[in-house]
């Protein structure tokens, strides 16, 4: 048996996290012969209920759990960890943007992103809790010691959403979409980039020949559908959540297959689609070896795929812009 994974999530009392850490220690992330361990950081004030949780992870007796730390202390947890999972933070409520919840969440991750930093040089790094753009990019800022291409900010539930979307219009099964691109923010503004998309190897745009339903419906319902789940469930999306983290990380450690890719936001340095360097923007992304990654090329853009695209970034700019006290010296 191999070496375990090292894993640590914050939040991990939370929502998300509860619906995210039973997977992982069954073999649902890594697959059911590789060994995980765990790093779980809460505040003080949920340790509480965290150790509720470690009871019934306990009680689950998952022979590949070959460990687990529970702390309020960030260094403790990500120490030595292969993937850090950054969920702890505020959700939204009814009525909010993702972007009101920068000045609570945003310095968060400051500390965080020091402490991987500090203790965790080989770790890959997703970020869930919302903006989860912006707040990859602080906690990046923060890290001089890990590459650009170790940060990640977490997308893939969107494309998820609208592989669902997509395949439900077209009468099929969801595994029959690919090449589905989320470009951009995890926010309103982002594009669901039905145009690139194959629906059974076919253009989606062929497939579903409704196209002011692609244009004026499905675009708004991928991009407002967290909104939709708060104001149905009275709280934001948790299990979809975490099943799009597994997804991301799976699909950062495993070669892509064929000739699909995944979104997920990563750090721009300006290629091959202009998006301005140093943001985390969400590209189509191939993984190569389970470690490096690249953004997929040439991908045609009208005019008004450009127009979204370029919409999205001067979103990002301006979070940028209203947390520049937070950022560090690693930019
Ligand atoms: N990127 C995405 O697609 C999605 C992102 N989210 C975001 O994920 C985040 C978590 O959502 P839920 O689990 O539903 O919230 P939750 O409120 O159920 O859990 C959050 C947990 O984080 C903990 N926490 C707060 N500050 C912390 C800190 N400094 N260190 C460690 N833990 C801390 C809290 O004690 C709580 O247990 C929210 O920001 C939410 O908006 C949610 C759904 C999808
Ligand atoms: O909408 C929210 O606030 C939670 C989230 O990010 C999502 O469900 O996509």
């Amino acid at each position: 048996m191999s070496q375990p994974i090292k894993v640590a999530i914050t939040g991990a009392a939370g929502q998300i996290g509860y619906a995210m850490l039973f997977r992982i220690a069954s073999g649902g992330l890594f697959g059911p012969d590789q060994p995980v361990t765990l790093g779980l950081l809460e505040i003080t004030p949920a340790l509480g209920a965290l150790n509720g949780t470690l009871m019934e992870l306990e009680d689950c007796a998952f022979p590949l759990l070959h460990g687990v730390t529970a702390t309020d202390q960030a260094e403790e947890a990500f120490a030595d960890a292969d993937w850090v999972i950054l969920v702890g933070g505020l959700p939204r409520k009814e009525g909010m943007s993702r972007a009101d919840l920068i000045r609570a969440n945003g310095p968060i991750f400051t500390g965080q992103g020091q402490a991987i930093n500090a203790v965790a040089p080989r770790a890959r790094v997703l970020v869930v809790a919302n903006p989860c753009n912006t707040n990859c990019l602080i906690a990046r800022s923060h890290a001089p010691n890990l590459p650009a291409d170790r940060w990640f900010a977490m997308t893939r539930l969107d494309e998820n959403r609208a592989k669902a979307q997509l395949a439900a219009k077209a009468g099929v099964n969801v595994g029959e979409v690919s090449r589905m691109t989320i470009w951009g923010n995890h926010s309103d503004t982002q594009y669901p980039d039905y145009k690139n998309a194959l629906i059974s190897g076919r253009p989606a745009t062929e497939v579903i020949p409704d196209h002011s339903w692609l244009a004026e419906t499905f675009i708004p319902t991928v991009a407002k559908r967290g909104g939709a789940v708060i104001k149905a469930r009275g709280a934001s999306s948790a299990a979809s959540a975490a099943n799009a983290a597994l997804d991301s990380v799976r699909s950062a450690s495993f070669p892509t297959k064929g000739e699909d890719w995944h979104s997920v936001a990563v750090v721009s340095d300006g290629n091959p689609y202009g998006v301005p360097g140093g943001l985390m923007y969400s590209f189509p992304i191939r993984s190569i070896d389970g470690q490096a990654w690249s953004i997929v090329p040439d991908l045609p853009l009208d005019g008004d795929a450009r127009s979204r695209i370029d919409a999205s970034a001067r979103e990002l700019e301006q979070e940028r812009e209203a947390v520049k006290d937070l950022l560090g010296p690693a930019l």
